[in-house]
């Protein structure tokens, strides 16, 4: 797996997400059909930090000049339990003054309940779907559209038109899929869209670009640091024995340690849903616990 093999056999893939955690000078970089993915994985992230730095300093606004104080991450499955998930684990280090939250039922009570009470003017969408194709989250996609001119209009801002409807969708919509295209066609500027690969499977992406909404709301140290035990893009160096600065392999042991983070993340998540099992009215509405939802095995994805 950590050598790119196609071990994906029904689909003849690699299956490499954890090139992900590949920090940013480990040698020899990773080959894998011809395509060097360690900078393809690092061109991407940069990309995410970059922008969710200017989200966060305010450079990034919507459409009245406004800083945005809330991401609505939409997304299912893998394109919105991870994030879910470490979200809820980490919240407290959100420091930018911009929250998260996470659609994912199509159930329209999900996008209703999730929207309530926001500025328009001030909320960020991301559509996160690797393939752009899913029902659910194309769907609250478009509830989540017509949601933003109908509360820019009543807030006195003119979409009047299809020109301002889409500089509307321009300023408060951006994408993560593997589909580039398929984000066109939604009315979302490809360049606010960040990629990733047929290689990263959707419930191992969280430290893809499908971790936006994580970068922006707790910022991209926080987001990049747990599983690599340092900042993405400043590796540790060893020196060799005439001092000089080595780069540093990566093996499958330093791989598992960089893990190590996430994985408690992991372990707290299912405890608090067992918890919640056992006792549901002292539960919130988790996506994970059973009793979220009158689609239970929605819930559960
Ligand atoms: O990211 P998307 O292409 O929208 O897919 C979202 C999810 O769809 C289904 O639920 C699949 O079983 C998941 O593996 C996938 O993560």
């Amino acid at each position: 797996m950590l050598a790119g093999e196609h071990i994906n056999t029904t689909e003849d893939r690699a299956v490499l997400h954890t090139a992900l955690r590949r920090p940013a000078d480990a040698e020899p970089a990773l080959v894998v059909d011809g395509q060097n993915v360690d900078e393809d994985v690092q061109e991407v992230l940069g990309r995410v930090a970059e922008f969710a730095e200017r989200v966060r300093s305010g450079e990034w606004t919507g459409i009245t000049g406004k800083k945005v104080e809330t991401v609505v991450n939409i997304g299912i499955g893998g394109s919105d339990l991870g994030p879910v998930m470490v979200y809820e684990a980490l919240e407290p280090y959100a420091n930018a003054g911009i929250s998260a939250r996470f659609v994912s039922n199509i159930d329209p009570t999900d996008i209703g309940q999730k929207t309530k009470g926001l500025d328009p003017e001030t909320t960020l969408f991301i559509v996160a779907s690797k393939t752009f194709t899913t029902l659910e989250t194309l769907t609250n996609a478009r509830l989540a559209r017509t949601w933003l001119w109908e509360a820019l209009a009543a807030a006195g801002v003119d979409v009047s038109d299809d020109a301002k409807k889409a500089d509307a969708v321009a300023h408060h919509f951006v994408a993560v899929s593997t589909a580039l295209d398929k984000v066109a066609d939604f009315g979302i500027d490809p360049t606010n869209a960040f990629g990733f690969w047929d290689w990263v499977g959707g419930r191992y992406s969280v430290d893809s670009a499908i971790g936006l909404s994580l970068a922006i709301a707790l910022g991209p140290d926080v987001f990049g640091e747990p599983p690599r035990g340092l900042p993405r893009g400043r590796p540790p160096r060893r020196r060799d024995a005439a001092g000089a600065e080595r780069s540093r392999p990566h093996g499958p042991a330093e791989h598992l340690v960089r893990q190590l983070p996430w994985l408690a993340v992991a372990c707290g998540s299912a405890l608090r849903a067992a918890a919640c099992t056992a006792s549901p009215h002292t539960c919130s509405n988790r996506p994970w616990s059973p009793t979220a939802s009158p689609c239970a095995g929605t819930a559960l994805r």
